[in-house]
């Protein structure tokens, strides 16, 4: 939402000039919402809260939506609050259902939230939306946003351009976008000639051609071959490194997450379970794996460890047997203390740590699909 009067393409077919739906910010016919809103130039700079001043790119406190009502209703998002500083990338993790949708479509102001406040640069949406939004951007829908009759530096331009900004004005950091984006040798190709990859790559382009300093990104790589998905990783990187891009990416890959974000939330059942970085989620959970193979590991001496910890995975292949136990701390030396004490004679040891996906596991009780 780059500009005054540019709504969020939420939604479209693949051709914006066939249906995209456009959607203004909420909180515009509000009585709350200040008129003078307009003016948004000087609302930029006024009616900043500290957050702005402490380097805080969007503050979101209390929010809560709740679907329905009666025995029926679904609360979405439930009392979420956090914040996320300028210039980092935040991951946003959840089961399907999780309330991920719902609280992005809240913090953008596709849906009116029932309790809570986003100040996006120390902004209130709900009561300057235009300025608040002024340079908030989303990739909401993969590819969808682009206009496939275009070409690619017209979409860039189209976009820089209802973004309230003259294109000519940044055609060279268009330029730089297709090269890093490596796009430049399509730049006059239409977007519906492009493979999947490379209309995924102009979404992203598209996103970033005006000026915007926030930007929501859902499955960024969805679909993408490994080199494309690394490309789009590190120009994400390379953005918020270079340009202060502060950035929310939803995505169902953990690997996508573990690459890019400096941070991660996780929400469960509409409740925030986890906010932290990876590292700091990984220490949290503790226990790693101790993976060993072996022909001595008999139905006995399984029974044994299986007493004393967790074994979580048992595999045979001819002769050998490959188990994993799950150990905590000291349980490691224990564990290794027993092999001894009954002869196993180990032909792969290796531990194994625990990664994002075992921590999501832990807080969601659910698995992710994707890899
Ligand atoms: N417009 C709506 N009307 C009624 N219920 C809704 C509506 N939108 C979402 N919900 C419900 O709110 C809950 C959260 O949905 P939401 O789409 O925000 O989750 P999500 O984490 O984005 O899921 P996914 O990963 O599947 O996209 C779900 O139970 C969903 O069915």
């Amino acid at each position: 939402m780059t500009g005054r009067n540019r709504g969020l393409t939420a939604t479209g077919d693949g051709d914006a000039g066939d249906g995209s739906v456009q959607s203004s910010a909420a909180g515009v016919d509000d009585p709350s919402v200040d008129p003078t809103d307009d003016a948004g130039e000087r609302d930029a700079v006024e009616g900043r809260t500290a957050t702005a001043r402490s380097g805080v790119a969007i503050a979101v406190d209390g929010l809560s939506k709740r679907f329905g009502d009666g025995p029926d209703a679904v609360t979405a998002v439930d009392d979420v609050s956090f914040e996320i500083r300028s210039g980092s990338i935040v991951g946003l993790l959840g089961p399907n259902g999780a309330g991920k949708t719902t609280l992005v479509k809240s913090i953008l102001g596709m849906i009116l939230p029932d309790a809570g406040t986003v100040e996006i640069d120390g902004i209130d949406v709900r009561k300057r939306p235009r300025a608040a939004y002024s340079r908030v951007d989303a990739m909401l829908e993969g590819a969808r946003n682009d206009y496939w009759r275009l070409t690619v530096r017209e979409n860039l331009r189209y976009f820089a351009t209802i973004g309230g900004i003259d294109p000519d004005s940044v055609a060279e950091r268009h330029e730089r976008l297709l090269e890093q984006l490596e796009l430049a040798e399509y730049a006059d190709t239409a977007v519906r000639d492009l493979s999947r990859g490379m209309k995924q790559k102009v979404s992203l382009a598209s996103v970033l051609a005006g000026d915007a300093s926030v930007v929501f990104l859902d499955e960024p790589t969805l679909g993408l071959d490994v080199e494309s998905t690394r490309t789009l990783e590190r120009e994400i990187r390379r953005l918020a490194e270079e340009r202060g891009l502060t950035v929310v990416l939803s995505s169902h890959n953990m690997d996508v997450i573990e690459a890019v974000c400096d941070r991660v939330l996780i929400l469960s059942d509409g409740r925030l379970v986890a906010d932290d970085t990876v590292d700091a989620l990984r220490r949290q959970r503790g226990a790693q794996s101790l993976a060993v193979t072996s022909r001595d590991l008999t139905a006995d001496v399984r029974a044994d460890l299986e007493d004393r910890f967790a074994v979580t995975t048992v595999s045979h292949s001819g002769e050998s047997t490959s188990i994993e136990i799950e150990v905590d701390g000291a349980e490691l030396y224990d564990a290794m203390a027993l092999l001894r004490d009954r002869d196993v004679r180990i032909d792969r040891l290796s531990t194994v740590e625990p990664d994002l996906e075992d921590v999501f596991v832990d807080l969601t009780g659910r698995q992710e699909s994707e890899r």
